[in-house]
């Protein structure tokens, strides 16, 4: 792969239309980009705590060179910052600063904080501009694109939101430098998502290129960009997920019933976690099935172990999952359609499909024998 830098992937989604930037040291010029392409807008920067520590004041600084007045709003870190709570108290804030819709919201920190802002962006005066500005791993690779965003409830992830496309994406890669090892390897996973929907050859390139990856580097932008072009493809063909974006959600549909089963808790299992062990399961699953080679699942649940990932259920900590409550939650998945399960399922490494055609009762077999199995 030839590496130069930075690099922009554009979303031609007609009157939606954005491009992503990727490459290193990109914030000290997030301003300049913005004030271009929202020239004369106000903006809220909303953020975590833990971001804020670290890249918040070049964010400002930038803004401020570029004659941006921006005002920032700080939230606690992690996924329980996903909820009606957070979102009641931003929305507030950003009526109290008066913001038109014509000004910015920019989510500068990981998936959480751009589902969440995105959403709030998305609702306050029947839709504002936004701006991604992601710093973790998975931000950069898949939750700043696309336009989904929302809050996660008791009942399910994700379950209220709205489609809300950004203005614009700055992925700057220096500030994956201070992301904990944990969170890198979450982002990682759903890097090899887009190996295991439908691009083997980038299966392979990650197989190679992984340690590269984690160290930094010329490799890690172009993964990054990469991820982007691919995630773009299928956005541009089906952004409200009529069908072929529900690719995406490989791994997802297991992986999503696992974070509400603890409740949220990051201790216990963050998103990318969840997510590998829901890839690792449907690999299994369609393995079980007849309609994967074993030593395909097999090879994809040996690059997820090899990158730090777990990919079986009794490895998150605590467990005690029953059948009956997952089954609970995978119920209330979004992709089911009049009452009928949808998974992505899997001819082997890189031939994903979307099913509509699982029987219940073998899912329910499987994921007793999952959970029991050590
Ligand atoms: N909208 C989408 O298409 C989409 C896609 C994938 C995932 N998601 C959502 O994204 C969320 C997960 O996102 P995430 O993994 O980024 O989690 P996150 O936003 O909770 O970030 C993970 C942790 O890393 C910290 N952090 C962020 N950037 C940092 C940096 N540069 N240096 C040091 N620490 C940093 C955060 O404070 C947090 O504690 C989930 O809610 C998931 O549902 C959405
Ligand atoms: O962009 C998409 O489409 C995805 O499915 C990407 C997923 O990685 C992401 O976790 C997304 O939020 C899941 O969507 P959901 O509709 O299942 O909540
Ligand atoms: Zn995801």
């Amino acid at each position: 792969m030839e590496h130069e830098s930075p690099r922009t992937v554009r979303i031609a989604l007609g009157s939606r239309s954005y491009d992503i930037l990727v490459g290193p040291g990109l914030i000290a010029g997030a301003g300049r980009e913005i004030a271009r392409r929202l020239p004369g807008a106000r903006a809220a920067i909303v953020t975590d705590e833990t971001v804020a520590g670290l890249h918040l004041p070049a964010l400002l600084a930038s803004l401020g060179a570029a004659g941006l007045e921006a005002t920032p709003i700080v939230l606690p870190a992690g996924e329980r910052t996903k909820s009606f709570e957070q979102l009641v108290a931003l929305v507030d804030r950003l009526l109290e600063l008066r913001l038109e819709r014509g000004d910015a919201v920019i989510a500068l920190g990981g998936g959480v904080i751009g589902d969440l802002a995105g959403f709030a962006a998305g609702i306050v005066k029947r839709g504002m501009r936004f701006v991604q500005v992601p710093t973790t791993l998975l931000a950069q690779v898949d939750s700043s694109v696309g336009g989904k965003t929302g809050i996660n409830s008791p009942r399910g992830k994700n379950l209220v939101g709205v489609f809300h496309q950004p203005d614009l994406v700055i992925a700057d890669t220096s500030v994956l430098d201070t992301l904990a090892p944990r969170e890198f390897a979450a982002g990682y996973a759903e890097m090899v998502k887009y190996g295991l929907i439908d691009r083997p050859d980038f299966f392979a390139w990650l197989e190679e290129n992984r340690p590269a990856i984690f160290a930094g580097g010329a490799q890690r932008a172009e993964a990054v960009a990469q991820c982007c072009r691919a995630k773009a493809v299928v956005v541009e063909e089906d952004e409200r997920e009529d069908g072929r974006r529900a690719l995406l959600n490989l791994g997802h549909t297991f992986g999503h019933a696992l974070e509400a089963g603890v409740a949220y808790d990051p201790a216990r299992l963050v998103h990318g976690e969840g997510v590998a062990i829901g890839m690792a399961l449907a690999h299994r699953f369609s393995a079980r099935l007849g309609l994967c080679p074993p030593e395909d699942a097999a090879r994809a649940a040996a690059h997820l172990e090899a990158a730090g990932l777990p990919t079986r259920i009794g490895q998150i900590p605590g467990a005690g999952f029953t059948c009956e409550a997952l089954m609970g939650k995978i119920a209330q998945d979004k992709k089911v359609k009049r009452g009928r399960l949808t998974f992505i399922l899997t001819r082997g490494i890189g031939q994903s499909f979307v099913s509509d055609d699982v029987d219940p009762a073998k899912v329910e077999a499987f994921l007793k024998d999952e959970i029991d199995a050590r």
